[in-house]
């Protein structure tokens, strides 16, 4: 049994804290809203972002970082990613010098274009960043809390960290991998709620199974490519954190960011509705770094494109359509095809 700090308290954080609790840790979870501690401290529930789960009542809960971290020995990062790094600073000085640092935040920062391994190298300097851990993969947080089947990958360049990280939280219903790869499966996080729009508004216009099919594929090759050129192994994308997550937010109907989808079909506006949720769609921001990114790195990336110019440059979804289905034919190649 060791001490697991969970910092973030969103409907992830809780179910990482819940499924920890249940594998018999001392688990500590960080929340910014003191109603959410009072939820889980009281009636252990977080009806704000994870209702209708009854939590182990061993989770403690708190908004004092320096409380929840004191003798922790695996901290799990899990803010969305646009407050990771304000997130990540104000943790930095409460954590245990010998912690393992994992995080579960899936995005690229807008602005900076940065991995979340990046964000926290540099919030918190004094740790080695290459023992800094990701975990990720096809893991609806509700299906986590509420004991299903499961399977993830944590990823780090320390394989040590990336082990006993995986023991520490490993169950026959939480069966968590390990792989050398980090950029790898952070890139297949970030991407996949991308593709997941677009997945989404696909079926929201009645566009056929065919054609999710093939914007899962392409919507892969294009995920590898971005990997490849950001220093990621092409295979780590027939991973978890690869086609894994990326069946699993394109086709379920728990994904917020393939929700956002079918709303943009339904013609809805995308601010206006991510305004009306509490919950997050990592999706949309990623949608504008990784379109940046692309251009940046020379990677062809016509999915995200197009994502990106109907959520943030009012493109109609049906004229984004026609572009990607008009684009010049093509050999079909792993990943590596660059043009
Ligand atoms: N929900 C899932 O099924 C799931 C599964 C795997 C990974 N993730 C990833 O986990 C991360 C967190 O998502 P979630 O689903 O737990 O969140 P959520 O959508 O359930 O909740 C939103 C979170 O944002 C926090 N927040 C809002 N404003 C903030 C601020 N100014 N500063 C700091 N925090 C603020 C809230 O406290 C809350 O914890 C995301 O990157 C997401 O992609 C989610
Ligand atoms: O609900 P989504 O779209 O944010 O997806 C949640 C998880 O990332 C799925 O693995």
């Amino acid at each position: 049994m060791s001490k697991i700090a969970v910092i973030g308290a969103g409907a992830w954080g809780t179910a990482l804290a819940a499924h920890a609790a249940r594998r018999d840790h001392e688990v500590h979870l960080w929340s910014r809203e003191p109603e959410v501690v009072r939820d889980i401290e009281e009636h252990h529930e977080n009806r704000g972002f994870l209702g209708g789960v009854t939590l182990p009542k061993t989770i403690r809960a708190s908004t004092d970082p320096g409380e929840v971290l004191r003798g922790a020995s695996v901290v799990l990062l899990v803010p969305p990613s646009a407050y990771l790094r304000a997130v990540a600073t104000t943790m930095a000085p409460h954590v245990p010098k010998d912690a393992h640092v994992v995080i579960a935040t899936k995005g690229i920062e807008n602005d900076t274009l940065e991995l979340m391994n990046e964000v926290v190298a540099e919030a918190m300097p004094s740790r080695d960043r290459n023992a800094l851990a990701v975990l990720s993969g096809p893991s609806f947080a509700r299906e986590v809390a509420s004991g299903l089947p499961t399977d993830v990958v944590v990823a780090s360049k320390n394989d040590t960290v990336a082990s006993e990280v995986a023991s520490a939280l490993h169950t026959p219903m939480f069966r968590v991998y390990t792989s050398k790869d980090p950029v790898g499966v952070e890139v297949g996080g970030a991407l996949k709620n991308v593709l997941a729009i677009a997945s989404g508004a696909c079926d929201g216009l009645g566009l056929g199974t065919n054609a999710r099919a093939a914007l899962i594929t392409r919507g892969l090759s294009e995920m590898a490519r971005f990997g490849v050129a950001l220093g990621g192994d092409p295979l780590t994308f027939m991973g978890l954190g690869g086609v894994g997550d990326l069946i699993l937010t394109s086709t379920g109907a728990l994904s917020r960011n393939r929700s956002l989808g079918m709303k943009i079909a339904e013609g809805v506006d995308a601010k206006t509705y991510l305004a009306s949720q509490r919950a997050v769609a990592e999706g949309y921001g990623t949608a504008k770094a990784a379109w940046q990114l692309a251009q940046k790195l020379g990677v062809d990336a016509p999915i995200t494109e197009q994502v990106y110019h109907v959520l943030h440059e009012g493109r109609p979804l049906m004229e984004a359509m026609k572009l990607l289905m008009t684009r010049a034919q093509k050999q079909e190649l792993w990943g590596l095809d660059a043009k």
